[in-house]
């Protein structure tokens, strides 16, 4: 493919043209603004984390991307283009929810259809298409239980099988909701780590939505952290200062970094704590 066609395709974008633009982008639902004027371009390859509290718009946010969720002012491109539904090129891992016990599916089943032949009903074929779902499998841990029904397993192991699924097709653009929900140390490094892999190594942008910074920090390029429909996008050292929150939240917020960790801590509440969205209800 030359140049060229590479830049005119709405899948396959340049190095320079970003994975994500959003200008003046919001969303409202009826009198009530969950976010406004959001001007992002995310880079190829840069991993965004958004942050903020039970509420402020974070899933909704990804949703917009995903083509599940009208923006009410501004625009959106993904991958070069509208957004729309459906692209092999965008993986989604959603926010953690526990399957039917009755799912007909077993673990491998489930993550052959993040594979795009599979999504459209296409027969379970080559060699190359098992060894992939195999490897996938293998890689969030889950080679031990591949042939169990879906429903029947915990909601971590579950949680392994959706990361696996929105890795499959090899995404320019990875969208995770809350990926690490319900995972063991041991396991949230693992899930970190292909994440981490896919940005690097693949080039693909990640949106990391999250209530904890800390087990990723190390891979934020910038943050986006919504709060009381109003956001703040910068750097891990531009946003997480006490300055920022306290004007976000419109309340004291005290940020310490202790040994490459971020803790934030609010005045009125007793005790400091971790990034805690449980804490950060009641800012
Ligand atoms: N279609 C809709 N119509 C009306 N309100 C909606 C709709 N979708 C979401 N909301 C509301 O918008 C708010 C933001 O929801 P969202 O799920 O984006 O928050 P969040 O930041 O991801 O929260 P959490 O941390 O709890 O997952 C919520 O109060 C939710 O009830």
């Amino acid at each position: 493919m030359t140049s060229a066609e590479a830049q005119s395709s709405p899948e396959l974008p340049s190095p320079q043209e970003p994975a994500l633009q959003l200008h003046e982008a919001g969303v409202r639902f009826g009198d009530r603004t969950l976010w406004e004027q959001v001007n992002l371009s995310l880079a190829a390859g840069e991993f965004l984390a958004v942050l903020g509290p039970n509420g402020s718009g974070k899933s909704t946010f990804l949703k917009t991307l995903l083509g599940m969720q009208r923006l009410s002012a501004g625009t959106a491109q993904v991958l070069g283009a509208p957004v729309r539904r459906g692209s092999s090129r965008v993986g989604y891992i959603p926010q953690h929810h526990t399957l039917d016990p009755q799912t007909p599916l077993r673990a491998r089943d489930l993550v052959a259809l993040g594979l795009e032949g599979h999504r459209y009903g296409l027969p379970w074929a080559s060699r190359a298409t098992r060894t992939r779902v195999q490897n996938l499998l293998d890689d969030v841990g889950a080679g031990s239980y591949a042939d169990r029904p879906v429903g029947l397993l915990s909601g971590g192991e579950q949680q392994r099988l959706r990361a696996a699924q929105a890795l499959a097709d090899d995404p320019a653009l990875l969208l995770c909701d809350e990926p690490l929900h319900s995972l063991d140390l041991h396991h949230q490094q693992a899930i970190t780590e292909l994440i981490r892999r896919q940005a690097v190594e693949r080039a693909a942008a990640v949106v990391f939505v999250t209530h904890e910074i800390n087990p990723v920090i190390e891979h934020v390029d910038r943050v986006l952290y919504f709060a009381r429909g109003q956001h703040r996008l910068g750097t891990v050292a531009e946003v997480m200062r006490s300055c920022v929150l306290s004007e976000l939240y419109q309340a004291p917020v005290e940020v310490i970094e202790h040994r490459g960790r971020i803790v934030v801590f609010a005045e009125h509440l007793e005790g400091y704590h971790d990034h805690d969205p449980a804490t950060e209800d009641q800012l």
